[in-house]
């Protein structure tokens, strides 16, 4: 299996949650950037949509109420024609809002024409509008229609009546919905630049007022947002129209007559700005981003960093200073630091059982003194240290009488019981050694021949004058050197002490010699 370092773990980790929060943050800043522009834009087009249907509603009331005034003028002038001629052309001229404005009688003759049209006066006229508002006898607006000069116009008219309700005809308005006028003004002068527009239609779903004038007059089907308007209702709704364009529009529909203002802006246009905004926005996230790359590198090496020293000190675990190089790892965090407890913990077990096993290896096991191999250890050091020692070479006289006596058991209790005697007469740092059968030896640190010749005399005349586990006393010999004693090495100096051991023996045993420096 292959195995991850820790440090780029957790870079990886880290790197890719962040990687993974900056995707999903700028994927939901854009879809809400989205929808917000796209509710924006829908809310200002209906809002403006409003706007223009309460515009417009005002101009056509406007428009008739400049009717009523001019029919409440004209009830005495009716059979007057330079005084209607006159009043039709003040009409027509004074606001412009209508292209055209025509007096009619009762009967459908043209009385007077504005602007003038002499071939159309004392005729009878026949249009949609003019046969409407004869028939209707009633202030009116009409349904849009080509008039008789071949213009799409809708008529606004307003009866003529004497004071006791004799109708005699009436004044009426004409727009001409695919040329310059006062309500084409008021829809056109606010068209903004940003690809938003808006349209008129009439009840019949009828263009009569479009930015492109050719699409006037047409019949739009299938589209929700003019079946809204027709139907009354203010809203606003995303749909795809008759050109295939996706749109946000906004909608109201003018009380007065019916028709349905629809204002719109390609959705395209309206999120034009966006993949700048979006731009714009991993622009000023980038630093973030690459702070925290920086901020998970340097975090990912503080975290693997106390575990990859324990590591290293676990190489390095048989030596005496492992411990210390444990205890000074920085473990900063729980987890570390367990480990590190942990560490510590198995350490000192091992060293524990190491010294055990060392020790063992250098004891003599039947009377817990020094081993020859421990007296060699110990006889090393002191020489590097050039320590001074004196050496006082121990035998039992006689053991083997003992042995053959006694049996080999009591044998074994006279040697620890010699052990037990050396270690009462002796200093806690003296080395006192078993280097076989009944041939011990002991080493005392900083001390001179005589001091230990002292201390051998000392052991001996006890031995000879306590019971041994024989019933009775044994007596033992020995031999005294010191060490550097003559410049002589430490081998010359065992066994000069040796020497001086056989001496002891030789002149009667029961004794202490001293080697002869
Ligand atoms: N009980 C016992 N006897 C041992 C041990 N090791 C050696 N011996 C005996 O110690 C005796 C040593 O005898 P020798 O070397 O002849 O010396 P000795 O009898 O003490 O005579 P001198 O040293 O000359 O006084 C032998 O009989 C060994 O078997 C041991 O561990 N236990």
């Amino acid at each position: 299996m292959i195995k991850i370092n820790l440090r780029r773990l957790i870079l990886l980790l880290t790197v890719s949650t962040a990687l993974l929060t900056l995707t999903y943050t700028f994927y939901a800043s854009y879809r809400t950037q989205r929808s917000l522009l796209m509710e924006q834009a829908m809310e200002t087009n209906r809002a403006y949509a409003i706007k223009l249907a309460s515009s417009t509603d005002h101009f056509l009331a406007d428009a008739q109420r400049q009717l009523a005034y001019s029919a409440r003028l004209l009830t005495p002038l009716m059979d007057q024609p330079a005084q209607l001629v006159a009043e039709a052309d003040r009409l027509q001229q004074q606001n412009g809002s209508f292209n055209s404005v025509f007096i009619i009688r009762a009967d459908g003759t043209a009385l007077a024409a504005a602007p003038r049209r002499p071939a159309l006066t004392g005729v009878i006229i026949d249009s949609p509008g003019i046969r409407a508002a004869l028939k209707r006898r009633q202030p009116m607006i009409s349904e849009p229609y080509i008039g008789a000069s071949g213009y799409l116009l809708i008529f606004i008219s307003q009866p003529v009546y004497t004071a006791d309700g004799q109708y005699l005809g009436y004044v009426g308005g004409a727009i001409y919905l695919q040329e310059k006028n006062v309500l084409h003004s008021l829809l056109g002068e606010n068209y903004y630049r940003d690809g938003s527009y808006l349209y008129v239609v009439d009840q019949q779903r009828r263009l009569i007022y479009h930015r492109d004038p050719k699409r006037v007059g047409q019949v739009v089907a299938d589209n929700p947002a003019i079946e809204a308007v027709i139907a009354g209702q203010t809203g606003n709704l995303q749909l795809v129209n008759s050109q295939g364009t996706d749109m946000l529009t906004g909608y109201a529909p003018l009380r007065r007559t019916g028709w349905g203002i629809v204002a719109q802006r390609p959705t395209a246009a309206t999120l034009q700005g966006l993949d700048g905004l979006m731009l714009d926005v991993l622009r000023h996230t980038f630093p973030f981003f690459l702070l925290s790359v920086l901020g998970a590198w340097w975090m990912s090496r503080v975290i693997a960093q106390p575990l990859s020293r324990l590591a290293n000190t676990a190489q390095d675990w048989d030596s005496p200073h492992a411990p210390e190089q444990i205890r000074r790892v920085r473990s900063w965090y729980v987890e570390a630091e367990q480990l590190k407890r942990a560490m510590l913990a198995g350490l000192a077990k091992i060293h524990q059982k190491l010294g055990r096993l060392n020790q063992e290896n250098i004891t003599d096991t039947l009377t817990g003194l020094v081993n020859r191999r421990g007296m060699q250890a110990a006889l090393a050091q002191w020489q590097a240290e050039a320590r001074p020692f004196a050496v006082i070479a121990l035998d039992v006289d006689h053991f083997k009488q003992v042995n053959d006596q006694f049996g080999h058991d009591t044998g074994d209790r006279v040697l620890q019981y010699l052990a037990r005697q050396m270690r009462n007469g002796s200093r806690s740092n003296d080395l006192l050694c078993r280097l076989g059968g009944e041939e011990f030896c002991m080493l005392l640190p900083d001390c001179s021949q005589e001091t230990a010749i002292g201390v051998a005399e000392r052991l001996r005349t006890r031995i000879a004058a306590t019971d041994s586990p024989t019933g009775t006393p044994i007596t033992l010999s020995a031999g005294v050197s010191h060490w550097p004693a003559g410049g002589a090495a430490v081998e010359t100096v065992l066994k000069q002490a040796d020497k001086a051991l056989y001496k002891a023996k030789h002149n009667g045993r029961n004794r202490v010699e001293a080697a002869l420096s």
